[in-house]
């Protein structure tokens, strides 16, 4: 196990930036994914930990070791790829030890051992004389995740191990490897596009856009204090709303609404930003349609409804703008009713439309610092 840090640490490809300065600590023993879309730079990230690409300048460091320079076997790593790279002419035994025989002077007694131990935690036991042509997508996989454990890295690397498992077993690798993380503690850096991945199994998350590290963050964090636009569109789905909006005095005006915000939160506004044109975010899942309406509501005109199992997708038009509400399946307007839409102060975002930030930011982390230096 081991700490991995990042220390401004920039990839170029010829004249192209694919990552720009990153500063970054993953904790040893810790989970963390890096997500982003694609062309994001996650891959780079990864491959530079592994040594597959090298770094144009900063500082990557295994536990205490500055390891730019040390060569890919020797920096205590293992990865695991997309498409496993088993090879197919060998049995699931050779895969699995090839690695070891290959790069350590272990005894044979010690990498049978270690094989054995590891296809038993996999379940993939009764396989180990098949060929991988022989296994199923899953089991492959399994193989591909078993020849990193038995090298017993300091840290795992894994770049998208399980897209190419159907939705089911994605689910329960995702768990598999989850409690494998649980069981020996390796540090983890896991590339993914999946966000639904990112939050069920990370520590933390890193969120990249064009190379450019936009957020590190808890999955609670990142869902619930999106440090700018970027990440608070690209995470949840549906996608969040958004309004532009002006603020006067503590009331929030936008097209076709108003919002009269609290005394003490449009203070903490004003002290976090200079300007009042803002971006109002809320998420879907926080709308509520309401028969009687308590308090202030947004009115909305249902243009469609989307059934999706337990929730129904509402589409509704305020002035001109499409809101998406996400309801329970029993709450079901018609197309066209003029419907009541009610939201908790709690539960909205806002963004300084220019610089794109959370304006909460400074003022949350200024209590998560608080909450730090009191425990
Ligand atoms: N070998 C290379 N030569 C030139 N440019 C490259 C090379 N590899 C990656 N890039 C560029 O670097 C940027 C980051 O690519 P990278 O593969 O790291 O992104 P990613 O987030 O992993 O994307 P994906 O999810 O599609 O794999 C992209 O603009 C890509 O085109």
């Amino acid at each position: 196990m081991s700490r991995v840090s990042f220390s401004d640490v920039e990839k170029m490809y010829g004249t192209v930036r694919a990552v720009e300065r990153v500063d970054l600590d993953i904790e040893d023993g810790e989970f963390v994914s890096l997500l982003g879309p694609s062309g994001s730079g996650k891959s780079t990230v990864l491959r530079m930990i592994a040594g597959l690409e090298d770094i144009t300048s900063g500082e990557i460091s295994i536990g205490d070791r500055v390891i730019n320079d040390i060569h890919p076997r020797n920096r205590g790593i293992a990865m695991v790829f997309q498409n496993y790279a088993l090879y197919p002419h060998m049995s699931v035994r050779d895969n699995l030890s090839y690695g070891l025989k290959l790069t350590s002077d272990l005894p044979k007694s010690t990498i049978d051992e270690r094989v054995e131990d590891a296809a038993e935690m996999l379940g993939i036991e009764d396989h180990l004389d098949k060929k991988p042509a022989g296994l199923s997508g899953g089991q492959q996989q399994r193989v591909a995740t078993g020849r990193a454990i038995v090298r017993e890295p300091e840290v795992f690397l894994m770049d998208e191990p399980l897209s190419n498992l159907d939705a089911k077993l994605k689910m329960h690798m995702r768990t598999e490897l989850q409690r494998i993380h649980d069981e020996l503690g390796t540090t983890t850096v896991y590339v993914t596009h999946d966000q639904e991945e990112a939050m069920t199994m990370s520590d933390r998350i890193v969120i990249l856009a064009e190379g450019v590290l936009q957020q590190v963050g808890t999955p609670d964090e990142i869902y619930n204090h999106p440090a700018n636009l970027f990440v608070a569109d690209f995470i949840g789905s549906p996608a969040m709303n958004f309004f532009d909006v002006r603020l006067n005095g503590s009331l929030l005006a936008g097209e076709g609404f108003e919002y009269q915000l609290s005394n003490a939160t449009a203070e903490t506004v004003r002290e976090s930003t200079t300007t009042a044109e803002l971006t109002l975010g809320i998420r879907p899942e926080d709308l509520d349609i309401v028969d009687s309406p308590s308090g202030q509501t947004i009115q909305a005109t249902v243009d469609v409804v989307e059934p999706v199992g337990s929730d129904n997708y509402i589409y509704a038009d305020v002035a001109g703008q499409e809101l998406t509400i996400r309801v329970s399946a029993d709450t079901k307007p018609e197309v066209g009713d003029a419907v009541s839409v009610q939201f908790d102060e709690d539960d909205i975002h806002l963004f300084d439309t220019e610089t794109e930030q959370n304006v909460f930011a400074q003022a949350e982390r200024a209590t998560g610092k608080a909450a730090e230096q009191t425990s």
